[in-house]
């Protein structure tokens, strides 16, 4: 691959439980729609969009990973080499909100120190689920949430992680997700540059913590 179609190349690996919306997320970013019936991933899957971000162009390699635990072994092989991880659960499933420190674990132990780490909660547009109205009543609004936002919002907080909610199906926050991502990772190239610092060969390490990210639109 030749350098000159891109000033950067980052590795984006999503990550969480099965169901939860990462082909879906992804299928959304780099081809604009919502796959109807989306079956579960098997092993692995990658794509690749290119953006263009103050005059740069990044290409990103976005790996989509199976959720489901027979597939622990093969998906844990890609953290590795991730620039960045997107930690995905479902706001209308609190199992998947549970399994979270499980997925911290494994990115403190298969990912890089240097990789940043992202917590997106998905399937906003659930918030609200119009049942059909009996004849004669008003139409009943349902509280699909069973994951509320301010504790999603504090876990993320205590892990240094950023917290996002999206809809891959209204394309809600997809767009915002992977483009802060990526300024954030310019931002750490640049810097590392500027350290003079090599992290993209840094080795993982024992008792690694998950570093902190600002976001393109705070600073
Ligand atoms: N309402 C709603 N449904 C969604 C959304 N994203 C995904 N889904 C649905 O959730 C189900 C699972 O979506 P996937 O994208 O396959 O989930 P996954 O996390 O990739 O699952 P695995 O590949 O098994 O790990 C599908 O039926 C999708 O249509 C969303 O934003 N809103």
């Amino acid at each position: 691959m030749s350098m000159e179609d891109y000033d950067y190349l980052f590795k984006i690996v999503l990550i969480g439980n099965a169901g939860v919306g990462k082909t879906c997320l992804v299928r959304r970013f780099t081809q604009g729609l919502f796959p109807p019936g989306q079956g579960a991933t098997i092993g692995v899957d990658f794509m690749i969009k290119t953006v263009e971000i103050k005059g740069e162009k990044v290409k990103l390699q976005i790996w989509d990973t199976a959720g489901q635990e027979r597939f622990r072994s093969i998906t844990q092989s890609y953290y590795r080499s991730a620039n960045a991880l997107i930690l995905t659960y479902d706001i209308t499933c609190e199992d998947s909100f549970r399994c979270l420190p499980e997925w911290l674990r494994e990115i403190e132990q298969y990912a890089n120190t240097t990789v940043v780490t992202i917590l997106v909660g998905n399937k906003i547009d659930l918030l609200f689920l119009l049942s059909p109205p009996l004849p004669g009543n008003k139409i009943d609004l349902v509280e699909k949430r069973e994951v509320m936002r301010q504790r999603a919002e504090e876990f993320a907080n205590s892990q240094s992680m950023l917290y996002l909610e999206t809809s891959a199906k209204e394309s809600d926050n997809v767009e915002k997700l992977f483009l802060d991502l990526a300024c954030e990772l310019i931002r750490d190239a640049k810097q590392n540059t500027l350290d003079n610092n090599d992290t993209a060969n840094a080795m993982p390490g024992e008792g690694k913590t998950i570093s902190y990210l600002g976001c393109c639109s705070t600073n």
